[in-house]
């Protein structure tokens, strides 16, 4: 056996890929029509499914479709939203108040991935020196879902413009358990070939050359 019999085939390479490259951030395309629970369960169990530091499985998945929950986090995204336009001026806050980041009531469902803190007890292999590997590892899982619901026809919006504290008291959540993401999930009507923000002018991709660095930082990268 070779090392080449481990890969996949050739479409379901570009199967993979393409869900990589075509994974939109999504909050202005969102249709009402409502996801099927077995479609659901398939983007969860692709969530489940992420790695975890200790097998921790940090993760809990509150499902939201209450309006009047929606409402409420709505309301934080608005308060959170005003504070961060502060943050610029000219031109650059004009193009900021003209962005749309958040498909929170356009979508027919919100859906909360946590992180439980304190799951597993007070030690968990591989988290005694790097504490935030509980949180890494439910980033992970936000990752998978999205992967999975981009080839599933679903787009995904990550909606981060919250206070926490707040997010945290309106979803009852307890003390230890974290709201890592807060995500919109429906179908669209189309998926953008290129980041909103970066179609906006908001800001582009970075040049991967740019990015590399060779041994040690700020080495040539080379690829021989
Ligand atoms: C942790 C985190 C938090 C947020 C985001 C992403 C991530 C990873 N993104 C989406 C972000 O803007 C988007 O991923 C980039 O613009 C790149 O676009 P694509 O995801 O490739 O379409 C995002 N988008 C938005 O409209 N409102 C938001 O609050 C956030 N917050």
């Amino acid at each position: 056996m070779t090392t080449s019999d481990h890969r996949f085939s050739a479409t379901e390479r570009q199967g993979l890929y393409r869900a990589i490259h075509e994974r939109r951030d999504v909050r202005s395309q969102f249709l009402p029509d409502p996801i099927a629970p077995d479609l659901l369960e398939r983007l969860l169990q692709a969530a489940h499914h992420a790695p975890s530091v200790g097998f921790m499985q940090p993760w809990d998945f509150i499902v939201i479709r209450s309006r009047e929950v929606r409402q409420d986090v709505q309301a934080i995204f608005e308060r959170e939203n005003q504070k961060a336009a502060e943050n610029y001026a000219g031109e650059r806050k004009t193009l900021y108040s003209r962005l749309k980041l958040e498909g929170i009531m356009d979508s027919p469902l919100n859906l909360c991935i946590t992180c439980n803190r304190s799951r597993g007890g007070t030690h968990v292999l591989g988290r005694n020196s790097v504490l935030e590997t509980d949180l890494f590892s439910v980033c992970l899982a936000v990752q998978n879902l999205w992967l999975a619901a981009r080839a599933e026809g679903i787009g995904v919006g990550w909606v981060s413009i919250l206070d926490q504290d707040e997010l945290s008291a309106t979803l009852k959540l307890p003390t230890d358990v974290y709201p890592v993401a807060y995500l919109c999930l429906g179908y669209v009507s189309e998926f953008l070939d290129r980041p909103e923000l970066e179609a906006k002018g908001w800001r582009s991709r970075l040049p991967l050359e740019e990015l590399l660095h060779g041994d040690v930082w700020g080495q040539p990268y080379s690829t021989e």
